[in-house]
């Protein structure tokens, strides 16, 4: 239960933990003071029937005792809270930090619901183990061995059974902590499917309304939750049982303590303001173990949280480089790159594309166009091979340097909500109103958004209040205003109407010449004009040059080509026009 990895990484704490350990131990100091004080009263008024001299100075004592334990118990609490504190400090961005060195790939080694139930929950445990446990701990040790010393000259058999019976309350919790450990570990388990399954059925929940697979995934999520409940059950009945060991432990032992310190002033052994102080000090042996209990229980779940959480930061990073890349031709050599497995998503892959050109990435379903796009733009970094930008290797380059230079447009790149505003300030901060407009403008969507009140429409999360074509022409507008020296466009113009599409291609096709433009899409007829179309098989590049030379070869891409042209316009001459156009 001491994480020595744990503690030093929230330095800060130690101290207040120390502080904390001082605060409580000076607090019994004075309840020692105070019940003697109290006791001796008792004593004079038993022997002498009525208030002599010195008892107003008695009082006193007891006063300032009184309010020594209350200013003490405030700053106890308060270093508490400070501890806490510090944990949330350093723990929540350790997080963070980790899983933005991850890269935007963590998902793949770390569940997104999980992270989140650790930042939020978990930390929030831990601060129950800095804050109170530990101190309670170092505490729970002190405060008997401060009591025995006390009591020992009073009545020696006394100190020495109270001072005994103490270890039974830790033995009651190593008694139960290989269960208590096994019980946390379902419960996290429990706890983090949970929470997937809830974070991707409510991202899903229209499909899943869609093919009215709801009620199924309800029944299974229900199933999911009595799991749940069950463990935490579980995990209650175990505390529950522990806590009632302790509290027999803690209570049984203070009522010897009484019944021995009663037998010791009617042997004559000790005087009545003794036994009488060692009476109401006996709980004090056993109170703070007791707590140490209760607290081991959160502080236990929370070491569970912290298993998980160390298991996150020890997840291995890619290697940061340290180059600065600058813009200039991507050159590949060699490329391959597999998700795990046998099967490679690219093999051998290679090609240069000049800076300023336009060049396109095409094939049929899964031959490895997204990957490569998440290689070049730095989402995929275990590949094999060289990838350089202007002749530097891109696992060299910085990570703030390779999102100055390239930006992706995806079918499904997010918006934020807010207003439109908001939204194109994503893409450049600083820009003023008349470059927001422009933005617009070139993407055909500035007269929308004016009849909509301007720049300060408002956005629905994921700009649900836009249509796809609406969505997918301002996410192209923020990336514009971003200016980027390359610029990759992922199936940017999926799922769209023909006249967004006609848009976003006319913008791309604009940026060509003043930037890079590496175009993905499973429409040929979108790639017509590119200095260069790289036709992929499997992961292989199979063919490479521009649509006429590709047309006239007359293999796999123009067998696609020919494909999607009949589907589009059947039976029509429409099929071959682009290629004519273009030849
Ligand atoms: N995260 C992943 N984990 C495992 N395999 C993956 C992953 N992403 C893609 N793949 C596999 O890698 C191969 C290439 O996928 P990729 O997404 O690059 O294809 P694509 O050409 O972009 O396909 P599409 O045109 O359908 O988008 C496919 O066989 C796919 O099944």
């Amino acid at each position: 239960m001491i994480n020595k990895r744990l503690i030093a990484m929230v330095p800060e704490a130690k101290a207040f933990i120390f502080k904390k350990v001082a605060a409580n131990w000076i607090s019994l100091l004075a309840s020692v003071v105070l019940w003697f004080t109290v006791a001796g009263m008792l004593e004079q008024v038993l022997e002498q029937g009525t208030a002599s001299t010195g008892f107003g100075a008695a009082f006193a004592v007891a006063a300032g005792c009184i309010v020594v334990r209350f200013l003490l118990t405030r700053l106890s609490a308060r270093y508490t809270h400070q501890a806490a504190a510090s944990v949330k400090a350093r723990l929540r961005p350790a997080i963070y930090g980790k899983l933005r060195r991850l890269g935007s790939g963590y998902a793949a080694q770390f569940p997104t619901a999980e992270a989140v139930q650790l930042a939020g929950e978990g930390v929030e445990q831990l601060e129950t183990y800095f804050g109170n446990y530990l101190p309670q701990f170092f505490y729970a040790m002190l405060a008997p061995l401060t009591l025995l010393v006390v009591f020992l000259p009073l009545s020696p058999l006394t100190a020495a059974v109270l001072f005994l019976c103490v270890p039974l309350i830790p033995a009651a919790i190593i008694a139960v902590q290989k269960v208590a450990k096994r019980l946390l570990g379902k419960y996290w388990d429990a706890y983090a499917n949970l929470g997937d399954s809830f974070l991707e059925n409510l991202q899903g929940l229209t499909t899943l309304k869609v093919y009215g697979a709801d009620g199924a995934r309800h029944e299974a999520m229900n199933a999911e939750a009595e799991h749940f409940r069950k463990v935490t059950m579980k995990v209650l009945t175990m505390q529950l049982n522990s806590v009632t060991i302790m509290d027999l432990v803690a209570y049984g032992g203070t009522a010897l303590g009484s019944i021995l310190c009663a037998r010791a002033f009617l042997l004559g052994q000790v005087s009545f303001g003794g036994a009488i102080a060692m009476i109401l000090l006996a709980s004090e042996f056993f109170l703070a173990m007791r707590s140490l209990g209760s607290f081991f229980h959160v502080a236990m779940n929370g070491m569970a949280a912290s298993d998980r959480m160390l298991r996150l930061l020890d997840l291995p990073e890619p290697d940061q480089g340290q180059t600065e890349l600058t813009n200039g031709a991507i050159t590949v050599q060699g490329l391959s790159f597999s998700y795990g497995g046998d099967k490679t998503a690219l093999s051998e892959l290679d090609c240069t594309i000049p800076q300023g050109c336009f060049f396109a990435v095409v094939g049929r379903s899964g031959c490895g166009k997204s990957t490569l796009a998440a290689i070049l733009s730095g989402v995929q970094v275990h590949y094999r091979g060289s990838v350089r930008i202007n002749g530097t290797e891109l696992r060299e380059g910085t990570a703030e340097s390779l999102r100055h230079l390239m930006t992706v447009v995806s079918s499904n790149s997010y918006l934020f909500g807010g207003s439109v505003r908001s939204t194109l300030l994503e893409g450049k901060p600083d820009a003023v109103e008349t470059e927001l407009r422009d933005a617009l403008r070139r993407v055909n969507l500035l007269e929308f958004v004016d009849a909509q009140g301007g720049l300060d429409m408002p956005l629905l999360e994921r700009a649900a209040n836009l249509s796809g074509g609406q969505r997918q022409r301002l996410a192209l507008a923020r990336a514009l205003l971003k200016d980027s020296p390359i610029y990759i466009f992922d199936e940017a113009t999926s799922n769209i109407d023909a006249e967004s599409e006609e848009d976003i291609m006319r913008v791309i096709r604009s940026l060509k010449g003043s930037h890079t433009v590496l175009l993905i899409s499973h429409r040929l007829a979108n790639v017509v004009e590119a200095d260069k179309i790289l036709y992929l098989e499997h992961g292989h590049l199979r063919e490479a040059g521009t649509h006429r030379d590709l047309m006239r070869s007359g293999q796999g891409y123009a067998a696609m080509f020919l494909a999607q042209q009949e589907l589009e316009h059947p039976g029509g001459k429409e099929g071959k026009q682009p290629c004519e156009e273009a030849g």
